[in-house]
């Protein structure tokens, strides 16, 4: 069985390799990441993983592996931001607050899709408009949901998290591999 990954994340193959998974391919999906009006952050995690996935035709010997990260205030997604000025204000309003962070994982082989979301709680520390500019400026919030990494020097504004830190960082490590075992892939 071949293992393709879904993803043009390199913290999702990183992560793949801490669990001795090297994909054979690897085949970033390209989809419309526009939440549906009134959408709920889990439904819409689960639906872009599940959107990645059915993007990606696999062959008979084919599994694919494809992820959503999604950051959530409340009732509201945070999605990835399109600028300094975006991500400010991301940052701003996680800023002294506690959110959740939504993982989905979409497997798939030639006729049947396994999904599974995972929810986290991380805790930020009330940010100063100094650290804010700092932080900012080290540009490390592009590309990533919510405008911040938990694997980056960000961690300096999290005292606490709940849940599963592989997810937060962009595929849940213990999920992927039980529903890489269900799907009958064998590392
Ligand atoms: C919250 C958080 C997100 N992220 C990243 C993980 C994801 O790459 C990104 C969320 O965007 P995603 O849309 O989940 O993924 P992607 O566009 O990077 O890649 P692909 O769709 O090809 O799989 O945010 C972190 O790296 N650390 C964090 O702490």
């Amino acid at each position: 069985m071949r293992l393709i990954l879904g993803s043009g994340s390199p913290r999702r193959l990183e992560l793949l390799a801490q669990l001795g998974l090297v994909p054979d391919a690897i085949r970033p999906p390209n989809i419309d990441e526009t939440p549906f009006p009134r959408e709920l952050p889990r439904p819409y995690c689960l639906r872009m993983a599940q959107t990645k996935a059915d993007a990606l035709e696999p062959a008979a010997d084919e599994i694919v592996l494809c992820a959503d990260t999604t950051v959530a205030l409340g009732r509201r997604i945070l999605g990835k931001p399109a600028d300094a000025d975006e991500a400010g204000a991301f940052l701003r309003r996680l800023s002294g607050r506690r959110h959740t962070v939504v993982t989905a994982i979409a497997i798939r082989n030639s006729d049947r899709t396994w999904t599974r979301a995972v929810v986290s709680a991380v805790k930020f520390k009330r940010l100063s408009e100094d650290e804010l500019r700092d932080y900012l400026a080290t540009g490390d919030w592009r590309g990533k949901a919510g405008g911040y990494a938990i694997q980056g020097p960000a961690a300096a504004f999290i005292p606490w998290m709940q849940g599963s830190h592989s997810a937060i960082v962009g595929l849940p490590l213990f999920e992927t591999a039980q529903l890489l075992r269900a799907a009958g892939y064998a590392a």
